[in-house]
């Protein structure tokens, strides 16, 4: 737990609880020990604490401090830390690895600070839920400010070596032997007075400013924070380090208190645990194919087809990671533009000696030796399958094939090749190379083996993989189904787009589900209804009723503003008019992209069909993904910018477009629907819940086996926000599930033909059985 040793004057105690060293209750009662048979030995002078293995204490166990042993443990550890803290003889902590929350306020306990080149210190509570309570709230700002300390205590930010050095938290940083070093270090400094040592001594270096920071930040960490207590909580404890010491500690502690018995907390450490459980996958309809049973191949080099935004984005992943990449487009121009985004972004991860492990080519030949390939083509079931078709034929007979769709049909694609037991879903979220999530989806056929691939190569380049099974839009882009209708559902009523943003940013998604489809094209959904033949490239099919599809209510007002051109955000930002756009186009009109400095005269274009809007279908439809995105950009410059809402030129802000809020109130009237006002909370329940129910389904059906499958996938794949542990969490420990039926019974009475509303069959089950997630393989265990 902590090993004893001495080297002449000089104690050593070093933290032994593999694998990271965490604190429990035990680890600090050696700790105490330790430190009292060191200050009782007249020949000991000094003290080091290090930690064994690979890391200095990385904080807290979180196993015990989400048990009932949590305020022992806090105990125990302010306890350790004063005793370091008054400590006669002085102690030097020795860090390596990662020293974080209760591991850095050790450190910052003790009277000298050593540390490696490659060590990182920080203070990630918040992501916890929890503020640093073992007066880490108090030491820190004595040492780098309160400005400093709020950024770095709210952001939980990791802090290198040498940036610790340059802020005064580390006195020295060793190259050699760190224990070594530490136990000389430790001897030059015996017999040094110590007051000086003694960060809780200090005084606060900006403390006449304090109020004034703390004003100054308030707003920006409000609105970052988006209804998350911890931040918040963590400023005023960090406002309190211009007291006393002890007065300081006392206000530490009672916020501490607050925080630790909230259900934030629980949800966020929930949070932590699932996103690491989701690794010991296990596949929904056969139990004995896991993640111990199934071996993944050996995959060293990588295929990319396809060279747009997720190809490159994909590229940089699987390049940060090591791995070999061989990069296919058929288009020049947009081989060469992808390869200037790989290497910038490479250069500034300061990682460019990772180009040189790729390859680009335009001949599929070049994928002949490459263990897999991620096909990354325009979403188009065709295109796809025929680039499957060739891959089938090119690469080695072991290589797998993934594809990264949103929500294809997996089968299909197998289908096209001969070796369907090798062919996976892979969907990667866009930026590929920031996103987290990696959804993978096993079709039929899918063996064993490429299961384990696919979930071993999330880890390899750093994403958090979740297996899951094939279904239109797989769990992500399914749930979101239910709860894009209702939104839509909510404009038909009364209710103009940017209120439903608004509503749902309170909630704490980083944006609505407007801005959102704004910003990922409206035409998306759109192709996909279209191959659904829920419309038509020139309105609702024949003899369909303009309000329903299948007997289902559908609302029309995406199509109708496809139609009128408006697909999204991407193309009012991404070029920039030579000439001005003119409503008749009786002109030419010259248009230059940003992008690769391609111009388009897009009268010429337009000669060759009848109307703008058949030219716009012709290339969204045309399998050429370049001249596609081209040109879709160049129209809708001279069209409207966006779905709902506009932007100014180079601006991101969401306004509201009088246009749009005309052509709506035009179709309410023009459908007889009566505006009425509706409030934050039936927006917020009628658009959540539905996506919570569709959850239910999945489960049911079993295309995810846990509810913390759905969570982590939301979690990371979506915005959704942390502090709610997920939307499966959030319905069962803060809604209650019977609270959820209730709520959908009601509203499934007043709107009966919105069938996301009905609730699941597993649902009500659970409800009349008293069932809950949890025995559906939530980590409530660790709970
Ligand atoms: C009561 C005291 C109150 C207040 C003061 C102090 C509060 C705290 O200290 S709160 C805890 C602060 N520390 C952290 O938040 C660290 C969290 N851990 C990490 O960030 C990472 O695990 C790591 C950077 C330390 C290591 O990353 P990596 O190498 O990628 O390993 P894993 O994340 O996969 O972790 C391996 C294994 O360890 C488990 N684990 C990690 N941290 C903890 C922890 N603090 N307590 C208990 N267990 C922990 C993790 O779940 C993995 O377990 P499995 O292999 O079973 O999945």
């Amino acid at each position: 737990m902590a090993e004893y040793s001495t080297y002449g004057s000089v104690a050593v105690l070093q933290v032994n609880n593999p694998p990271l060293n965490t604190f429990t209750r035990h680890v600090l009662q050696a700790l105490v020990s330790g430190l009292e048979r060191a200050q009782r030995d007249p020949a000991v002078r000094s003290i080091v604490i290090a930690g064994k293995g690979p890391t200095f204490p990385a904080g807290a166990d979180l196993e015990e401090l989400l048990g009932t042993a949590a305020a022992p443990l806090l105990s125990n550890l302010r306890m350790v830390d004063k005793h370091v803290d008054t400590c006669q003889k002085p102690i030097v902590c020795a860090i390596h690895g990662t020293a974080l929350g209760g591991g850095f306020e050790l450190a910052l306990a003790s009277h000298y600070r050593l540390a490696v080149p490659s060590a990182t210190l920080s203070l990630p509570e918040v992501h916890l839920g929890m503020l640093p309570g073992a007066g880490g709230t108090q030491r820190l700002p004595r040492v780098v400010g309160v400005k400093s300390a709020i950024q770095l205590i709210t952001s939980g930010q990791d802090i290198k070596a040498q940036q610790a050095l340059t802020l005064g938290l580390v006195d020295k940083i060793v190259q050699g032997d760190l224990l070594k070093e530490a136990v000389s270090f430790a001897r030059s400094v015996e017999g040094r007075p110590l007051e000086d040592r003694r960060i809780s001594q200090r005084t606060v270096p900006d403390a006449d400013k304090v109020d004034e920071v703390v004003e100054a930040t308030r707003k920006t960490i409000l609105r970052k924070a988006r209804g998350a207590i911890a931040p918040l909580t963590c400023v005023q404890a960090i406002q309190a380090s211009v007291l006393p010491f002890a007065a300081g500690m006392a206000r530490e502690a009672d916020l501490m208190t607050y925080l630790m018995t909230s259900w934030q907390a629980a949800a966020q450490q929930y949070v932590f645990f699932s996103e690491r459980e989701v690794r010991q996958w296990s596949h929904p309809r056969d139990k004995h194919i896991n993640f111990r049973t199934a071996k993944p191949t050996v995959i060293k080099s990588v295929g990319v087809v396809g060279a747009g935004t997720m190809g490159a984005g994909i590229t940089i992943s699987l390049l940060q990671a090591g791995l070999k990449v061989v990069l296919l487009e058929v288009n020049k121009k947009q081989l060469d533009k992808a390869i200037a985004v790989i290497q910038k972004t490479l250069r500034q991860k300061s990682a460019s000696q990772k180009m040189s492990q790729l390859t680009t080519t335009m001949d599929y030949s070049q994928l002949s030796d490459v263990d897999m390939v991620i096909e990354a083509v325009f979403e188009n079931l065709r295109l796809k399958k025929e680039v499957f078709r060739k891959l089938d034929v090119i690469t080695k007979p072991q290589a797998v094939l993934a594809s990264n769709t949103s929500g294809l049909d997996i089968d299909k694609i197998a289908a096209a090749t001969k070796r369907p037991d090798k062919v996976v879903g892979t969907h990667f979220f866009s930026p590929a190379n920031v996103m987290r999530l990696l959804e993978n989806i096993y079709g039929k056929k899918t063996s064993a083996e490429t299961v384990a691939t696919v979930m071993q190569l999330a880890t390899t380049i750093g994403k958090v993989g979740v297996l899951v099974g094939n279904c239109a839009g797989f769990v992500g882009n399914r749930m979101l189904g239910p709860y894009r209708s209702e939104a839509l559902f909510l404009l038909e009523e009364g209710v103009d787009p940017q209120d439903v943003d608004r509503a749902i940013e309170e909630f704490g998604f980083p944006m609505g589900p407007f801005r959102m489809t704004d910003l990922a094209g409206n035409d998306i959904g759109w192709r996909r209804r279209i191959e659904a033949r829920l419309t038509t490239e020139h309105g609702p099919p024949p003899d369909t009723p303009a309000l329903y599809r299948r007997g289902d209510r559908y609302c029309p007002l995406p199509d109708m503003l496809c139609l009128q051109g408006r697909l999204g955000q991407k193309t009012g930002a991404g070029c920039m008019m030579l000439q001005e756009a003119k409503d008749d186009l009786t002109e030419n009109i010259y248009i230059r992209f940003r992008t690769d400095g391609s111009v388009f005269d897009l009268r010429r274009l337009l000669a060759h069909t009848k109307t703008l809007e058949e030219l716009i279908l012709d290339l969204l439809f045309a399998d050429d993904c370049a001249l596609l995105a081209h040109t879709e950009a160049a129209l809708m410059s001279h069209h409207a910018p966006s779905m709902c809402n506009r932007y100014d030129p180079g601006s991101r802000t969401a306004l509201p477009d009088p246009v749009v809020l005309q052509m709506i109130q035009d179709y309410r009237q023009e459908h007889g629907f009566k505006k009425r006002t509706i409030s934050s909370q039936e927006i917020v329940e009628r658009c959540l819940y539905s996506l919570i129910n569709e959850g239910f389904h999945v489960l049911d059906e079993g295309i995810a086996s846990r509810a913390l499958d759905i969570d982590v996938i939301y979690l990371f794949g979506y915005g959704w926000p942390r502090h709610t542990g997920g939307p499966m969490y959030y319905v069962e420990r803060v809604i209650g599930l019977e609270k959820l039926l209730r709520s959908l019974e009601t509203y499934s009475a007043r709107y009966p033909n919105h069938s996301h509303l009905q609730p699941s069959p597993l649902l009500r089950d659970m409800v009349a059985k008293g069932g809950s997630l949890a025995a559906l393989g939530t980590t409530d265990s660790k709970l």
